[in-house]
């Protein structure tokens, strides 16, 4: 560690007192708000502690902290905003993510960035989050589908199984790589624990080969952001000033951004000084293409359509997540326009989970409609964020409901839908899933 601290000297000398000072405080705490189902305005409304805004993104704030156990707080369950330290919010903005754009997030468990692009892409354009680890890519799943993203394909492959399967398919790419984690020292004993001179040349050897994976994947005068929550040379200027030299068809770009300090001209970082834990980030754009074509996906009608069109006409207005129905095995999916073929990928989702056959009959799911909001649902039910029934219907147990609601009925926490029920006799019978309950 010592070694870890002389590097820093190094590279601030002159607010070196300033970062020692601030490294043995508490960690910043903050939250980003989902836009695709709630505003900065509307939560600050609903919560009852000051959100103050950070200068890394429009929709990241801080938050007091002796506010524990956020992560139970219904507006956390209903998808209302996502649990982010700050300064990891600053990456996703310089990609400058446009509703329409198809965007790759190449290290995306637990989903932090891919769900800040997400709400960037505003359910257009097209999302692909890939995580190479299964058990963190179906950690990544389940916040995809608590934040209501409809227009993402999460996959788990290794970097070079995308560059093979999806070449120059992408308008911008996130490479937010696996790093030694110094800026997590002061929220992780175990990353402190494992830092090592030679861990950050490791990981700056793969960090390179990530790189070079990504890269084939975007197009023509695409942009890419590499970043790092780490602080040493080696990971970052280090790694992008080898990746130019090795691909001299890339360029660092200035990314307007104000936040942080310059280094290689036109990237940033962010010390425990300048507002969040730490992150390094640098804009790249591609100035000739590779080879290689993605073909389009061969969207295919299943036999039944009429049947589980009806049914999803019997549970949702207007068809919020379009009509490209495909029904695999037993599970019956919307997916999103503009896939790729992505056959010989391990796609763990692509699009909404609609609903489950079984047996005679099929019964909606919970993906769908934490993708909805209430007006595109036949029936649904509003509850306050400070009443018993909400505090039960994440518990698990039935609630009282209208005489007249029957049948499938989301169940909406201050108008943010958080899950659903099946309504008969005044009664909901709870269908929120076992694993997110508040037990
Ligand atoms: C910094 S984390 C990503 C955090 C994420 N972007 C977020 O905002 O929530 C890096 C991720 O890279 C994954 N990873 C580890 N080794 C990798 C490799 N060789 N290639 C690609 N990803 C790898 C890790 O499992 C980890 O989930």
């Amino acid at each position: 560690m010592e070694k870890f601290f002389e590097e820093i000297k190094n590279l601030i000398p002159d607010d070196y007192d300033e970062f020692l000072k601030c490294y043995n405080e508490e960690p910043y705490k903050g939250l980003r708000v989902n836009t695709l189902k709630c505003t900065g305005e509307k939560l600050q409304s609903l919560l009852n502690f000051p959100l103050k805004k950070t200068p890394f993104c429009d929709n990241g704030y801080y938050y007091p902290n002796e506010e524990k156990g956020l992560g139970k707080n219904p507006l956390h369950h209903a998808g209302a905003f996502y649990i982010q330290e700050p300064s990891a919010t600053s990456a996703v903005p310089m990609l400058g993510v446009g509703e329409g754009d198809f965007v790759l997030d190449m290290c995306s468990a637990p989903g932090g960035k891919s769900t800040q692009i997400a709400s960037m892409l505003n359910g257009k354009g097209l999302l692909v989050c890939n995580e190479i680890i299964k058990s963190r890519a179906n950690i990544l799943l389940s916040n995809i589908e608590r934040m209501g993203v409809k227009n993402a394909i999460v996959t788990s492959n290794h970097p070079t199984v995308i560059a093979e399967k999806l070449p120059n398919f992408f308008d911008k790419i996130l490479v937010d790589a696996p790093c030694s984690g110094e800026g997590m020292f002061r929220k992780d004993n175990e990353a402190q624990q494992e830092w090592s001179y030679e861990h950050t040349v490791t990981c700056s050897v793969r960090q390179l080969e990530i790189l070079n994976s990504a890269k084939t994947c975007l197009k023509e005068k695409g942009v890419l952001v590499y970043s790092t929550c780490t602080y040493n040379k080696r990971e970052n200027e280090g790694v992008i000033t080898k990746f130019i030299e090795e691909n001299p068809n890339f360029v660092i770009e200035d990314s307007g951004k104000t936040y942080g300090r310059n280094t290689l001209k036109y990237a940033k970082r962010i010390f425990i000084n300048d507002g969040g834990e730490g992150h390094f980030c640098c804009r790249l754009r591609k100035t000739s293409a590779n080879d290689g074509y993605t073909e389009p996906y061969k969207y295919t009608k299943p036999k039944d359509e009429k049947k589980y069109l009806e049914f999803y006409d019997s549970i949702f207005n207007n068809r919020p997540f379009g009509s490209n129905l495909e029904v695999i095995k037993d599970k019956i999916y919307l997916l999103p326009n503009n896939m790729p073929n992505i056959k010989g990928l391990n796609v763990l989702r692509a699009g909404i989970l609609l609903g489950e056959i079984k047996k005679n009959r099929i019964e909606p799911c919970h993906s769908a409609f934490m993708a909805s909001k209430t007006e595109d649902c036949k029936n649904y039910v509003d509850l306050d964020i400070n009443s018993e029934e909400i505090k039960k219907f994440l518990h698990g147990e039935e609630i009282p409901v209208p005489k007249e609601t029957k049948g499938y009925t989301a169940v909406a926490v201050n108008g943010i839908v958080t899950g659903f029920g099946k309504a008969s006799n005044g009664t909901l019978k709870n269908k929120y899933p076992k694993g997110l309950r508040n037990l």
